[in-house]
């Protein structure tokens, strides 16, 4: 096997990361030397002497003044946060043991084996349950479950007391139900359900009801963390085995293997009832998280079948669960996985009636003061009161509860602010912690035991801040966080996981998205093919459109993009419901305009019997005859007419994106531009210009619209400068915005030859000129 250039602390570091017990890991390497697969090897083998060694207990080391500081964690600290040594779970003897204090058995995997099956870098937790009540029956317990159900007996009480005696909760959800329900009768499951809801126990009972493993595939280092921190302590033995975010070949290669021959023999040995999928729309290329190797998958069911597997009676199960998967990606997940025909689709409303969703302007962080405010605690909407609603609450229960947390002051509780960048994430928690808030950065370039300290340190209400990448984004479960946005997500998907973090415990939070209004977002993610690049500008757009929303309630939006019927007029709590839509303008001589010079400028006949008003016509502009984009003709449009020169180009964006949502332009481009850049007439949009010129044209003004109308732009913008100059006052402004807007001007350095003119300034010539005249 091959070996690696790692030092030794740095094998030791990625052998815990694994999920071995620190004393393995130490002795492996001190035995075979920092080579990371002869290591894992040697401790597979059984040859390290205390392999899974319990842990002692250890507090963490703690220091929030600086979230950036080095946070060391004890190596017991470590352990404890680990739950269970990997070869507890890893038995691979004939006869299964099911004692609760697991002896660690003889495991024997040779390194070809290791490699035999490529699954690079997908991380997988495992879940086992010791048996607890059940135990009495441990081996044949599935089987017998089975028949039990089969007969008709109370499988969904058992499980409830389950429930009571390890999560304190009363009963099963109607949804888990389901899901359950499937796999006692051996189908596939894709489970939809929204964030919170708790898809989690619908792969958790199965390994408490039969005490066999089940095996969880999470697509985040932090969701494993988390899962298994909140296992272990409600007494469920759980540990993960996963590699570092950033890819290394040393950890990929020791990734491959582990997962279907071990595996199978854990099949054999001590059963596995059943194989999870958390986040499947990791799978799907046209999800908002794409994860290749989440594809490769599909080895599950080719590898664990009763066909394949002797020893099966049935092929085991596959779980899929997430929160966020549009139509498209549903299809994808069922056919990437191999799913059965039989999949059994268990969906339920993915709408979070206690979040609060709200978009603001996003304030320039650092210069600005009222941040600090918001992000400790603060809302900006604490005063909001209830005019207007009253009257627009229907009877029924439901809304009458949706009122109640209207009215709900917002609790306490720990934030999330969500960046795009992992730089944002440093400077913003380092700006928090300079005004005394204690938070902490979160990101994949972090090292490991940073990110581990602040997850454990979140859950234990240490921490009043997260300032994290999407890294931290998916599946991690605490009560009461508040969150925020900070700067455009990649997509929907990305914004509803992430915001699916707040309000866990069902009381009011809020999710408030401060953009940039007035730029187009950009950031895409990093490695993508062309597909992938065409479907990430989709999904920004469709982000970009949310946000610029000003008319439609916005939780209504975010269930209906993933293919859901909203069953609520509005949710009651967003700001579009609360502030109300603003006021409605008829913009039918703007729209008319814009689209004849569109048309125009295409040689499209605005009016289809040709009588075309040619007002704006300028086809035979040399440089519109190019590829001419909006910000072209709206120039052009101001130009010709100086009632439209207080719109400004922002303003004109956002009528054109109305405009497109109508259906009278679209974009003329080949690529996908998250806004639309070369627009043309459609065939609607000509005849809206021919046959509706009596019509007025209401449109609700969208957030950029506003925010042009709002700001004081008397000489701001690029069209205005160049012009007014003249004018004093003009003269006067332009400065002063130059004075505080920018850092002053450095005199450019010329070189002058010693006596001589310098001819690259026109004083210079000039006295060049001047100097041969003499
Ligand atoms: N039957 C139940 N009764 C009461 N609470 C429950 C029940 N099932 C789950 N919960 C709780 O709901 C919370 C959310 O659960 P979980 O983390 O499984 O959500 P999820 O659906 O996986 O969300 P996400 O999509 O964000 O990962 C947990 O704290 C869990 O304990
Ligand atoms: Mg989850």
């Amino acid at each position: 096997m091959a070996g690696s250039r790692l030092s030794s602390e740095e094998v030791i570091a990625k052998l815990i990361e694994m999920g071995f017990e620190n004393s393995s890991a130490v002795q492996a390497v001190k035995k075979v030397g920092p080579l990371f697969n002869d290591a894992v090897e040697y401790i597979l083998n059984g040859s390290c002497g205390d392999c899974g060694g319990a842990p002692s207990n250890s507090e963490y080391s703690t220091s929030n003044r600086k979230a950036l500081g080095k946070r060391t964690l004890s190596s017991a600290a470590l352990g404890q946060m680990r739950q269970s040594s990997i070869l507890n779970h890893f038995q691979y003897t004939g006869t299964p043991k099911r004692s609760r204090n697991n002896n660690v058995p003889d495991i024997s995997i040779s390194s070809s084996e290791i490699l035999a099956r490529p699954i690079d870098d997908v991380k997988a937790s495992i879940t086992r349950v010791d048996c607890g009540n059940l135990k009495t029956v441990p081996e044949d317990l599935q089987v017998c479950f089975r028949e039990e159900a089969d007969t008709g007996l109370d499988w969904e009480q058992r499980a409830n007391n389950l429930l009571q005696k390890h999560f304190g909760y009363s009963s099963v959800k109607s949804f888990q139900k389901e899901a359950l329900a499937a796999w006692l009768a051996h189908q596939d499951c894709l489970v939809l359900a929204a964030t919170g809801s708790g898809k989690s126990l619908c792969f958790q009972i199965p390994a408490l009801l039969t005490g066999k493993v089940v095996i969880v595939i999470s697509p985040l280092i932090s969701l494993m963390h988390d899962q298994c921190l909140k296992l272990s302590r409600y007494g469920i033995s759980a540990c993960f085995l996963g590699s570092g975010q950033p890819d290394s070949g040393v950890e990929q290669k020791a990734m491959r293997g582990i997962l279907i021959k071990p595996l199978q023999g854990l099949a054999e040995s001590r059963g596995i009832a059943l194989f999870a999928i958390d986040e499947v729309h990791c799978v799907s290329k046209w999800g908002h998280d794409f994860r290749p190797d989440y594809r490769r998958l599909s080895v599950l069911r080719e590898n664990f079948n009763a066909r394949n597997l002797q020893f099966l009676k049935f092929d085991i199960p596959l779980m899929a669960l997430t929160a966020t998967a549009t139509i498209q990606v549903r299809e994808d997940i069922l056919e990437s996985l191999n799913m059965s025909k039989e999949t059994k689709i268990v969906i339920t409303s993915f709408f979070r009636p206690n979040l609060r969703f709200l978009v603001t302007l996003s304030p320039a962080f650092h210069s600005c003061s009222f941040a600090y405010g918001e992000f400790c605690g603060e809302s900006p909407h604490k005063d909001w009161e209830m005019s207007g609603l009253a009257e627009t609450i229907d009877a029924s229960s439901t809304a009458e509860k949706r009122l109640a947390l209207l009215q709900e002051p917002l609790e306490e509780g720990p934030t999330i602010i969500y960046v795009p960048t992992r730089k944002e994430t440093l400077s913003i928690a380092n700006y928090l912690c300079d005004y005394g808030v204690k938070a902490a950065a979160y990101n994949a370039s972090l090292s490991k035991s940073h990110l581990r300290q602040v997850h454990k340190e979140f859950h234990d209400n240490m921490l009043e801040v997260v300032v994290a990448t999407v890294a931290f984004g998916m599946g991690i479960d605490k009560l009461n966080v508040r969150r925020i946005h900070y700067g455009w997500p990649q997509s929907l998907e990305a914004y509803y996981q992430e915001a699916g973090r707040a309000g866990r415990d069902g009381k009011l939070a809020e999710c408030i998205l401060y953009a940039n209004l007035s730029r187009i977002p950009s950031l895409l993610p990093s490695k993508r093919s062309e597909d992938q690049t065409k479907q990430a500008y989709k999904m920004l757009s469709d982000c970009f459109r949310y946000g610029m929303n000003t008319s439609c309630c916005r939780a209504k939006r975010l269930v209906e993009y993933f293919g859901e019927d909203f069953s609520y007029e509005k949710c009651l709590l967003c700001d579009v419901c609360v502030d109300g839509p603003p006021k409605v303008e008829n913009l039918k001589e703007e729209a008319d305009i814009l689209m004849q010079i569109i048309a125009a400028h295409h040689g499209q006949s605005c009016y289809l019997d040709g009588s075309y008003d040619d007002t704006y016509s300028d086809s035979k502009s040399p440089r519109l005859m190019q590829k001419p984009n909006l910000r072209m003709f709206v120039s052009k449009l101001r130009e010709q007419s100086q009632k439209f020169c207080e719109k400004d180009q922002l303003w004109w964006r956002g009528l054109a994106r109305v405009i497109e949502g109508k259906g009278y332009i679209r974009e003329g481009d080949d690529k996908i531009h998250v806004q639309i850049k070369f627009p043309q007439m459609t065939r609607l949009g000509l005849e809206f210009l021919e046959f509706e010129r009596d019509q007025p044209f209401y449109v609700y003004p969208e957030a950029d619209m506003i925010l042009s109308m709002n700001k004081c732009k008397s000489y701001s913008t690029f069209a205005d400068w160049g012009k007014g100059w003249a004018d004093p006052e003009i003269r006067h402004q332009r400065l002063e915005k130059r004075r505080l807007n920018r850092e002053p001007r450095k005199p450019r350095m010329r070189k002058s030859r010693k006596g001589k003119p310098d001819t690259r300034t026109a004083r210079g010539r000039i006295t060049a000129k001047l100097s041969k005249l003499k």
